[in-house]
């Protein structure tokens, strides 16, 4: 039996890729870490292991409390952390993130990705930051529609965007769980939030935040390929994005009612990214009431970008959105908290960094994926490559869980230390929005990890079918 000890932790090998730390102390169940040789050493150095054992000390975890091969420390939950609550338990603001449902978005096209030069990919990055504000604070072009649509968008979701000629009533059944989040309460989100939100529909954010032109490179499973409509060569766009301020002011403001309500209720919280109360509670009721309205901000913003992208490539191809043929592929959430059914038992899946991925023949599954299983989005930098993968029955073990992404390597402070040299040789031919390199050094490929070694993991492992590989051609980021 292969054992290891990282951080003061014992890790006891469970199979390929596979590494578990057995409870103990005032654990309820075990952490299970999902890593390969190379991506456990990055564990060292890092704090991921410490929250995911906190995490498993907290009422009402479902065993086990699992780490993500893209896994590193966050605040409360690491990012890439699964942790599954059953009713009688807790919910947690931090272990759904700041940037509530932060998520991912393909369109696909009937376009040839090398049709695409050098300038017109400057002309479409240039058309596309005309219409989409991107950058932390930034407000939304169309907030006088919003403004109005503000109340139905949180409670209807993406339904109410597509009302006010957003895109089509098809897309809907593109986006997980509808496009709504059934249980949404505006009155549980302070007054705070709701004047950022009002303001913030459609807009991009800054930092990791981007919409991607991307051509894809490979098709590594031809047959869910085909049945996605992805082909060979294909130009596509990328859409990740959250709920913004939104989102942000509801995790800050139940982070903190959550901390003062754990007290009141004698839940002991390892840490206060961790603050908790139970589902069931006032406190717990009010914070999902909070966090649905935020999930479903999330959605319709990703679907107001997706309405402005295609209107940038019709100013600048100078096409219908039918001539060049874009259509949604799926839009996934990365970052929330969800009532799911398990092995018989219902509970609460919060999601932090982490992508939900049902197999074919699943009944949640939209019925255009029944037959296949959902596309599952695994972006990975800016400069390399990203995945479509799908799940497979396999996946029960991780609650249909799989990672959200590459995954930082290095923190922000460390990537600002890359040299320009080295920025430029990482992004080789793709196009960016920013003069200059420093605005977007902390977003540079290295400092992520390799996605490829990512991605086996759980391929490896028979988690995950690999369906095709991305390559970027262009990336607006949200700089400041
Ligand atoms: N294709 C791109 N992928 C990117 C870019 N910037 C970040 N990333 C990847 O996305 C995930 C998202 O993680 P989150 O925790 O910030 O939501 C991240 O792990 C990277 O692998 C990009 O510009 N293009
Ligand atoms: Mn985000
Ligand atoms: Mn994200």
């Amino acid at each position: 039996m292969a054992v290891d000890i990282i951080q003061g932790y014992t890790l006891v090998k469970d199979g390929v890729n596979k590494w578990r730390i057995p409870k103990f102390g005032k654990m309820r169940v075990d952490a299970v870490v999902y890593v390969n040789d190379s991506l456990k050493e990055l564990l060292r150095d890092d704090q991921s292991l410490r929250q995911l054992v906190n995490a498993a000390s907290l009422p009402g975890v479902v065993e086990p409390v699992i780490g993500m091969p893209d896994i590193h420390e966050g605040f409360g939950l690491p990012i890439g952390g699964v942790m599954a609550i059953e009713e009688k338990g807790v919910i947690s603001a931090g272990a759904v993130g700041y940037d509530i449902n932060c998520g991912v978005r393909l369109i696909r096209s009937d376009l040839e990705a090398d049709y695409f030069t050098k300038d017109i990919l400057y002309k479409l990055i240039e058309r596309i930051e005309h219409y989409v504000p991107t950058g932390i604070g930034k407000k939304g072009r169309h907030k006088g529609i919003t403004r109005v649509i503000f109340d139905d968008v949180v409670h209807n979701g993406v339904e109410a965007v597509i009302k006010a000629g957003f895109g089509k009533k098809s897309d809907l059944e593109y986006i997980e769980e509808g496009g709504k989040l059934e249980g949404a309460d505006i009155s549980a989100v302070s007054e705070e939030a709701q004047e950022r939100g009002e303001e913030q529909l459609g807009t991009l954010g800054g930092g990791n935040h981007f919409i991607e032109i991307q051509k894809v490179e490979e098709i590594l499973e031809e047959n869910l390929a085909e049945k996605f409509g992805l082909f060979k060569g294909q130009l596509a766009v990328m859409i990740h994005t959250g709920s913004r301020g939104f989102g942000h002011q509801i995790a800050t403001d139940y982070t903190k009612i959550l901390w003062e309500a754990a007290k009141r209720y004698g839940i002991e919280v390892p840490e206060k990214g961790l603050a908790a109360a139970p589902i069931k509670s006032k406190e717990g009721q009010n914070y999902y009431k909070a966090m649905a309205a935020a999930v479903n901000f999330a959605f319709s913003n990703r679907q107001i970008i997706m309405f402005d992208v295609i209107r940038a490539f019709e100013d600048v191809l100078k096409k219908s959105e039918e001539e060049m043929g874009f259509k949604l592929v799926y839009d996934v959430a990365h970052n929330i908290a969800k009532w799911e059914v398990h092995g018989g038992k219902r509970m609460l899946v919060h999601r932090k960094g982490a992508t939900r991925a049902l197999p074919a023949g699943h009944p949640q599954n939209p019925p255009s994926y029944r037959d296949t299983g959902h596309p599952a989005l695994i972006p990975g930098s800016m400069g390399t490559g990203s995945y479509v993968v799908v799940g497979t029955e396999k996946a029960a073990e991780t609650f249909y869980s799989v990672n959200h992404g590459a995954g930082r390597r290095l923190s922000r402070n460390q990537a600002k230390k890359i040299s320009k040299e080295e920025f430029e040789r990482s992004m080789g031919d793709v196009v960016y929005n920013v003069r200059s390199y420093k605005d977007i050094v902390d977003e540079s490929p290295l400092a992520y990890k390799d996605v490829e070694t990512v991605v086996s993991v759980f391929e490896e492992r028979g988690i995950t079918i690999p369906v095709a590989k991305l390559i970027p051609l262009a990336v607006v980021k949200g700089a400041d």
